[in-house]
């Protein structure tokens, strides 16, 4: 047996993250751990990994008992661990990033590592560039860099959480490949994943927990999503249904002719972006990571300032004006980053809805007030069920699925007029991917303009009413959905289209 967890619990202050786990795992096995959000999947994985001490238990590697004291002994013993969230130093290289992650014995000179890395990443086709700057990559990219510095030793159990939350279907299948063919190899694999067709697709077993203990397993390929679902959810899974909307004649958003020059070498050069947000619709632009997503959020957002072109708000120029004027008219940015620049970690959730809701509602005359944010706050946990001890909790004990509702949550009470959304539903499960789905949609029909980019095409068909793709930085025309099939929104996604024909407003 590669890997035997007897009985391992971990306990937080109000909550039990981990009851009691028990699980096997053989060599070259590849096994799922399901859960919905705040089941305890991280913290399990964290301790495998020796990032969190566990209380309780006994873990066996290779059949003898070890005690991880952390992850460098993890490492020595050959395991690697992708984190939901990366743990990348934005200011330095690809390069210098995974010299960093390595033990001085192992790097000979930065030169061989550079050809090391570029060799993994041929091998397995995970493109990334060296010599770039971390700061400068796409979620997608990053993810990659994590990807590569786990293969890059010879790793006999990985264990990915979430690994193809961010990345597009072509992306994520070719992903699987490279697991099947590490897993063909002998390495163990540990995945966590809420995309359930994937787990199907991928995993010889699967473990569910719910509440922190092991609450059943399967065997994935005999075993259909809506099944895991269920085992996963209980009785409390509702289907998804798709939503009619539609586009109406009131604009509110219009960006006309924008060209965004990049402000370092690696930035998208974003051109001629010409898009048109109605009342009560919903816009999906789907696109590979690093094709002008970061940089059209960043400047609808007001953080960089657009070179040429004009974008108004109900017909108002918004151009020149900032990120907290742009909220003051009812603009509101969900980023793809949820720790960061989604919330402030150390904060806690009452401090992080005052971050935003500060400009709308939650100062009068220049003071605080505390008693309606942390009154709004309990809302938000309730109305998305945030699974937290409550809104005093910092934010980044929250596990990831559970902080996405918050924040998504957070933005959507404000009630805005225009909504950008990044990635709307990254790492939630299927029952709270749902629930936002839904309120979306509510929010769409009392008049907003929403404008989603996500890499999942099953959403993007599901929520938005008209639909386009960005690549290189330049948008695809933008039509009604029924009207783009997946091979046309593919071939847009590569960029197979006539930027003259979109320089028009759609
Ligand atoms: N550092 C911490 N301090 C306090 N509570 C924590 C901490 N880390 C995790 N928890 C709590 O432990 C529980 C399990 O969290 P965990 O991150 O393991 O869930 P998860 O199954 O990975 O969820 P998700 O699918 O949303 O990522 C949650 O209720 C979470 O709030």
């Amino acid at each position: 047996m590669r890997l035997e967890l007897l009985g391992l619990s971990k306990r937080y202050p109000g909550c039990v993250a981990n009851d009691a786990v028990s699980l096997k795992v053989e060599p070259g096995e590849i096994h799922a751990i399901l859960g919905e959000n705040g089941a305890g999947k991280s913290t399990l994985m964290k301790m495998i990994y020796g990032v969190v001490k566990p209380d309780d238990g006994q873990m066996m590697w290779n059949n003898k008992e070890v005690e991880i004291k952390g992850p460098a002994h993890a490492r020595q013993l050959g395991m690697g661990m992708v984190f939901q969230h990366f743990s990348l130093f934005e200011t330095l290289t690809v390069t210098e990033n995974i010299a960093l992650y390595l033990e001085p014995s192992e790097v000979s000179s930065m030169a061989a590592l550079r050809q090391h890395i570029e060799a993994v990443a041929q091998e397995y086709g995970l493109a990334i560039n060296p010599d770039r700057k971390v700061g400068s990559l796409s979620v997608g990219e990053q993810q990659r860099v994590e990807i590569i510095r786990c293969l890059i030793q010879d790793i006999k159990l990985l264990i990915l959480d979430e690994p193809t939350a961010v990345l597009t279907p072509a992306e994520a299948d070719h992903l699987i490949q490279v697991l099947k063919q590490l897993a063909s190899k002998g390495c163990s694999i540990l995945f966590i994943s809420h995309k359930l067709h994937e787990v199907n697709a991928l995993c010889d077993r699967a473990t569910v927990l719910r509440a922190g203990k092991v609450t059943g397993s399967c065997v994935p390929r005999e075993t259909s999503p809506a099944d895991m679902a269920r085992l996963m959810l209980g009785d409390e899974l509702t289907l998804t249904e798709t939503f009619t909307g539609g586009k109406t004649a009131d604009l509110l958003l219009q960006l006309k002719q924008i060209e965004v020059a990049p402000n370092d070498l690696f930035a998208i050069h974003l051109r001629d972006i010409n898009l048109n947000l109605h009342r009560g619709e919903i816009v999906g632009l789907a696109g590979v990571a690093g094709n002008g997503q970061d940089e059209l959020v960043d400047l609808l957002n007001g953080e960089i300032a657009a070179n040429a072109g004009q974008m108004t708000l109900s017909g108002q120029s918004i151009t020149p004006l900032s990120v907290q004027q742009r909220r003051r008219l009812g603009m509101a940015v969900v980023p793809a980053d949820r720790i960061g620049r989604g919330a402030v970690g150390t904060m806690n959730l009452t401090e992080n809805n005052l971050l935003t809701a500060s400009i709308t509602h939650g100062t009068k005359g220049g003071l605080i007030n505390w008693q309606a944010v942390s009154q709004r706050t309990k809302q938000i946990i309730q109305r998305y069920k945030v699974k937290t001890t409550g809104e005093h909790e910092q934010a980044d004990s929250l596990s990831g699925g559970n902080l996405q509702k918050f924040i998504l949550g957070r933005e959507i009470e404000q009630a805005p007029q225009v909504l950008i959304c990044f990635h709307p539903t990254w790492g939630v499960d299927v029952g709270a991917a749902n629930l936002i789905h839904q309120q979306l949609i509510a929010l769409r029909d009392q008049g907003a303009a929403i404008l989603v980019l996500s890499e999942d095409l099953d959403e993007l068909y599901l929520l938005a009413d008209r639909l386009g793709a960005l690549c290189a930085g330049q948008l695809s025309p933008v039509i009604a959905k029924d009207e783009v099939s997946l091979e046309q929104l593919g071939q847009w996604m590569a960029g197979q289209f006539d930027s003259k024909e979109t320089s028009h407003a759609h």
